[in-house]
């Protein structure tokens, strides 16, 4: 009795943003597949019974075992709509045009927090600045459809990355092009801190003459301790250098030999706050720095030290700083950003008669704000159109030809039912520390997890969704000889202590096995079960478990000429002779029920599973 199913598998394709020539390697790229699941143009619903049904719909089976989704086309489709951006603060013009090259632009400045939520159901992408707080219920409101956030600068702390995560948005930033203008700014605000300049501006406006009220200090020679040695530390620590300022700094991350080159010694915190005259501000707000700067850092400071922030005001304890400037021991404070923006007017400390400020200047020059503008630009462009973003935040990044591989791992999950461990073998050559498998992870747990719950999964959520659904999936890597340019040289999958559906794919250990391989930049199917096969990962596939005797190729063959259905490849593989083999058959046109059916009703076939990749 022939055992007949079928099934759409998940097909690397791109979405309908792809542009109009993708580079070969691009139809493999991850992220069409993953953010773009709502695109795929048909998912395939198939009874388990001989008796096949097809029906075009999105939601699963009874059973939950046989849906996936089917592929996009892999041309560009000019007739499609285009993706909707909705850029919800200022962005430089540049950026815009881009964008407007690519997709539906809504710039809208300003929204109440319930506005923006209205609109990001209606979005693709958003685009905002430090003012646009993207929190969870932002993205609960985008019910699934927002896929990227852009955030037009470095400091991320405006978007909840978890709920981002939770919800398979993935998010990028535009981290470079504002680095100068914030070191330049943080410069200037010490400059001007040191010389009263914004304090004797006010009091000659206000007609006043007070040259004595104002004698500043010098920074030549004086030390200056730059906390956070990143992009925006090491340009300020370069800066003033330049003006004859000894500059020591604290990072816990940074290496020393980065610091050594520039004539900077990292020191621990303790030692650079309390030997500084001038402490700059350029870590980022994390729980970890979080008021760092509070009642008891002040204490140890140098009394009169002068304070510049153009990190992000939170890392200040506020109202520690205010009793500290009241008590001499911050002299004074020069500061661009605030725990609230814009701060309230009635602030004690922007009031303060020695605390100079700004209203978050840091990124605003020309040049900075156009470089951002096409950062994000291309890097929101990029993701919908399924590139990889290098400066993604909350997503793994791995070698594009990790994305061969994942399609070695979604037949496996139609094979089984109630999967909870999963065991992944991954045979490189390259060495251990050298090969990162988290995609090729995001990958099985979304071929495995897809077909079988209504979760949406891709590579920023994957495991979340796996640690939520209790899967665990443990990892074994091999190294063996071939070739390194390659980061995997084949990939196992085994489903344990499960029942299966499809029986050839129980190996001789009980298990649910199937292994794959990367040939010539095609996924391949090695292995299934026990049998050894040899079959390339596209198109349409029959799997036939038969009894290995003479005359089953052209008896199958026979039957899907007779419908005109062409097949293009074959490979029979066999345990023991004349006892059982797998035949695999590639063909060009999707054959019809009854010719599945047919194929079934052959005798020596024990089982088949047709597979539309
Ligand atoms: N005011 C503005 O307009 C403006 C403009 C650009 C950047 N920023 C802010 O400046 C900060 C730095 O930006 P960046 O581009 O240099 O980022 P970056 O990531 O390049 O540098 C941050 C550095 O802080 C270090 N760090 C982390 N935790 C630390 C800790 N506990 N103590 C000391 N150092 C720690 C990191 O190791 C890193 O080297 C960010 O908060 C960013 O948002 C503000
Ligand atoms: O983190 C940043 O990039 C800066 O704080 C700039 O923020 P902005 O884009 O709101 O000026």
């Amino acid at each position: 009795m022939a055992f007949s199913t079928s099934c759409s598998s998940v097909k690397a394709v791109n979405s309908r943003w792809t542009s109009p020539s993708p580079s070969p390697s691009s139809r493999f790229a991850v992220l069409p597949v993953f953010l773009h699941r709502r695109y795929a143009t048909s998912v395939k619903l198939t009874a388990t019974s001989a008796a096949l049904k097809t029906v075009e719909q999105t939601t699963l089976t009874e059973d939950n075992q046989f849906s996936t989704i089917g592929s996009d086309s892999d041309e560009y489709n000019p007739t499609l709509p285009k993706p909707r951006i909705l850029v919800a603060e200022k962005l430089g013009e540049a950026g815009v045009n881009l964008l407007r090259e690519f997709g539906d632009v809504d710039c809208s400045y300003d929204l109440s927090p319930e506005d923006l939520k209205k609109k990001v159901a209606e979005s693709d992408a958003l685009i905002v600045r430090s003012g646009t707080k993207v929190t969870r219920e932002v993205f609960e409101a985008a019910k699934g459809r927002m896929k990227v956030v852009g955030r037009a600068g470095v400091g991320i702390d405006n978007v909840d990355l978890q709920a981002a995560t939770e919800h398979g948005c993935l998010v990028v930033n535009a981290p470079t092009a504002n680095t100068v203008a914030a070191a330049e700014h943080g410069i200037a605000l010490l400059a001007c801190m040191a010389r009263n300049v914004a304090q004797a501006d006010a009091s000659i406006k206000a007609g006043k003459w007070e040259r004595s009220k104002y004698v500043g200090v010098s920074l030549v020679g004086k030390t200056l301790a730059v906390m956070g040695f990143g992009k925006v530390g090491t340009e300020v620590a370069r800066r003033a250098k330049g003006l004859g300022m000894n500059v020591i700094s604290h990072d816990p991350y940074a290496p020393a030999d980065r610091a050594r080159a520039l004539g900077v010694d990292l020191v621990s915190f303790d030692q650079a706050i309390s030997t500084a005259d001038f402490v700059s501000l350029h870590m980022p707000l994390t729980p970890a720095t979080k008021k760092v700067f509070n009642d008891e850092t002040f204490s140890k400071m140098k009394k009169g030290v002068r304070l510049i922030n153009v990190a992000r005001g939170g890392v200040i304890d506020e109202d520690a700083l205010v009793r500290a400037l009241d008590a001499g021991i911050v002299a004074q404070a020069a500061l661009d950003v605030f725990c609230e923006e814009p701060p309230s007017k009635d602030s004690k400390l922007i009031q303060h008669e020695n605390v100079t400020v700004t209203p978050h200047l840091g990124a605003s020059t020309k040049e900075a704000q156009e470089g951002v503008a096409i950062e994000i630009a291309e890097a929101v462009a990029g993701a919908l159109r399924g590139e990889l973003s290098a400066t993604a935040v909350n997503a793994p990044m791995v070698d594009p030809e990790f994305y061969l591989t994942r399609e070695v791992s979604c037949p496996i999950s139609i094979w089984s039912k109630g999967v909870q461990s999963i065991r992944v073998v991954y045979r490189s050559a390259r060495n251990r520390d050298d090969l990162d498998t988290r995609l090729l992870r995001a990958m099985i747990t979304k071929g495995i997890i897809e077909p079988i719950s209504d979760s949406y999964v891709n590579l920023v959520n994957a495991d979340f969704i796996a640690k939520q659904k209790g899967l665990r999936i443990s990892e074994e890597r091999m190294v063996v000889d071939s070739s390194p340019e390659y980061p995997v040289d084949s990939i196992q999958v085994q489903i344990l202590n499960v029942e299966s559906n499809f029986a050839g794919a129980v190996s001789d250990s009980g298990d649910i096995s199937i292994e794959g391989k990367v040939k010539y930049g095609v996924p391949h199917l090695t292995c299934v079960g026990s049998f050894g096969v040899d079959v390339s990962l596209e198109g349409n596939l029959i799997l036939c478990r038969q009894v290995d005797q003479p005359g089953m190729i052209g008896q199958v063959g026979h039957i899907l000429g007779e419908q005109n259905v062409n097949v293009n490849f074959m490979s029979v593989g066999r345990t023991v002779l004349r006892k059982q083999a797998i035949m695999a058959i590639g063909v060009d046109e999707e054959p019809d029920n009854k010719t599945l059916e047919r194929i079934g009703g052959v005798s020596a076939i024990e089982e088949f599973v047709f597979l539309k990749l």
